[in-house]
């Protein structure tokens, strides 16, 4: 593994990945590995999740291409150097932030949505001109499989690298020295990478997970919002970070909600929901007994059937349920939809904030001032209101979690931010000593004086108007000097930054007051 990654480094060293020609050339391949091998990668996925081809490719390369046009389409703007607003000292000067590549990066993606979760930040990586490692979920073997033999074919094979594998080859790679790493899981795992991260003080995005709750208001649109809530809840069989997890409400809006579901189950799915071709299975048995395990000593107003052999779980409502309860205490990561009751608003806001902040938060309310307040009085990773999951979509939104839903965000320009180093850069002239003298010892009461009115802006009405003179006489030199070089050819070309503005006698009139500080 680390000559893997020297390999990776050398490269990045030898400067390839930086050009905006390359970045954007290898992102066009990418484009087209995900075009030309569609079918392949669309039966990958199916593979893993049980899932259709058509889901599949709007769960998951419609993002990737979206993210990849967004790139092609801005990078040259996100590249570019911006200019930085200087003060009294350095006007004279060139101040500018130039984003530049952070070196060899790490991605760990999840098995959940594998081929979105590992390649979006890659996009990031390469559009910033990284190298990069990624490490897919080894849980999803059949995407796994399918990057490890098409990113070679399409991408620098000497910068971009996947490495398939387990535990064993994951806490390998995080023994090796890296200059980012993203990583999309659990929270366990999660600690797991920053402890490994922080032995070589590599910074970390960490893509976790959480509970994301979903509060219904009274005054709303019951039928719409139970559309979405569907939608959202049971796409890949409620196996997405971001799925609203529980809902909140009212006790009397919890029998409307279970019907209203109810009846839309039945609308995207059909009467038998096992031969839906949209309805996804869960991963793996390790996961489908601990979702089943959810189930025990709670009040099931729908669905709950299972099947081991399949590892199908029914798009499943609970009802009443105790906010003690293990279903309340764990991400459920499946198709399970408690609904537990709250008397108000300020009820579920407490509800919130007395849990860890979440990776999303859904309200739902004709009443924006209602939705408004619940952003304000609580903290989340995201918002969407009067919907769910739609947030991921929204590209010039950063998408991340908050405190134990974890740190750091990525998508579009933000993804470009994550894998750059935004590189403050202050380039002066060799003259203008006279002004340098301010921060040379001896230090005086003077220059200090002069600091903070440059620094601080705290000028005196005297020290304004010799300012203005002193600008007066430099913009005169500088006509004067002008009509000169009109008229003798000279090799030198005067600046602004030539000019010795002002000198600083260390007696000069200071405006300090007694104790030194005021102006
Ligand atoms: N924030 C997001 O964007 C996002 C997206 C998807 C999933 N998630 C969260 O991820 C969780 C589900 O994913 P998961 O964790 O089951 O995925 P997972 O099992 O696929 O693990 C994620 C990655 O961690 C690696 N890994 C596992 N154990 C490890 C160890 N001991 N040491 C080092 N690496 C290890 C795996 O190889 C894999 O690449 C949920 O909590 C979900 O909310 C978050
Ligand atoms: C709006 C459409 C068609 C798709 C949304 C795609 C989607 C559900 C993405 C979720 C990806 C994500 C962050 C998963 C986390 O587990």
């Amino acid at each position: 593994m680390e000559r893997q990654v020297q390999r990776l480094r050398q490269t990045f060293r030898s400067g390839r990945s930086r050009p905006l020609r390359f970045r954007l050339q290898q992102l066009e391949a990418l484009r087209r590995m995900v075009q030309e091998r569609e079918k392949d990668i669309l039966a990958a996925i199916a593979a893993d999740l049980s899932k259709s081809e058509l889901n599949a490719y709007s769960h998951e390369v419609i993002t990737i291409l979206g993210e990849i046009d967004f790139m092609l389409g801005n990078l040259p703007e996100l590249a570019s150097a911006r200019p930085a607003k200087k003060n009294l000292l350095t006007m004279m000067d060139e101040a500018y932030v130039q984003p530049e590549p952070l070196g060899v990066v790490l991605i760990i993606g999840a098995w959940n949505y594998p081929f979105v979760l590992t390649l979006q930040p890659l996009v990031g990586a390469i559009a910033a001109g990284n190298a990069a490692i990624v490490k897919p979920s080894e849980l999803s073997e059949n995407t796994a499989k399918i990057l490890a033999e098409l990113l070679p074919q399409y991408l620098d094979q000497d910068l971009y690298m996947i490495v398939n594998g387990g535990v064993e080859e994951t806490t390998e790679l995080l023994r090796q020295r890296f200059d980012h790493i993203l990583y999309t899981g659990n929270t366990a795992v999660g600690k797991i990478v920053m402890e490994a991260a922080a032995k070589h003080l590599t910074p970390v995005t960490l893509e976790l997970g959480g509970k994301s709750p979903c509060y219904i208001d009274r005054d709303c649109d019951l039928d719409v919002a139970c559309r979405r809530i569907t939608w959202g809840k049971y796409m890949n069989c409620g196996q997405t970070c971001i799925a609203p997890d529980y809902i909140l409400c009212e006790a009397s809006l919890q029998d409307q909600i279970v019907q209203k579901i109810k009846d839309t189950v039945k609308d995207f799915y059909g009467e038998n929901v096992k031969a839906s071709p949209d309805y996804e299975r869960i991963i793996n048995l390790r996961h489908f007994k601990r979702i089943k395990s959810l189930l025990e000593g709670q009040k099931i107003a729908f669905g709950g059937e299972t099947d081991e052999a399949t590892r199908y779980i029914a798009p499943t409502i609970l009802t009443d349920v105790d906010p003690n309860s293990k279903v309340m205490q764990e991400e459920i990561f499946g198709p399970i939809l408690p609904i537990v009751s709250v008397k108000n608003v300020e009820e579920a806001i407490n509800f919130i904030n007395d849990r860890e902040k979440p990776l999303a938060l859904y309200i739902f309310s004709h009443n924006n001032k209602l939705i408004k307040r619940v952003i304000d009085e609580t903290s989340s990773g995201g918002v969407t209101g009067n919907d769910v999951i739609m947030h991921f979509t929204v590209n010039s939104l950063p998408f991340g979690g908050v405190g134990a839903s974890g740190m750091g965000a990525y998508h579009g320009k933000y993804s470009f931010d994550t894998f750059s180093h935004q590189r403050p850069c202050l380039l002066k002239g060799l003259k203008g000593e006279s002004v340098n003298k301010l921060r040379y010892p001896p230090n005086s009461e003077s220059k200090v004086s002069w600091s903070k009115f440059f620094l601080l802006k705290q000028f005196n009405k005297g020290r304004l108007q010799l300012l203005l003179l002193v600008c007066l006489v430099a913009v005169a030199a500088v006509i004067v000097k002008h009509s000169v070089h009109s008229r003798v050819p000279s090799s030198g070309q005067m600046s602004f930054r030539d000019v010795d503005l002002l000198d600083f006698p260390a007696s000069s009139s200071p405006c300090l007051g007694d104790n030194g500080t005021s102006c």
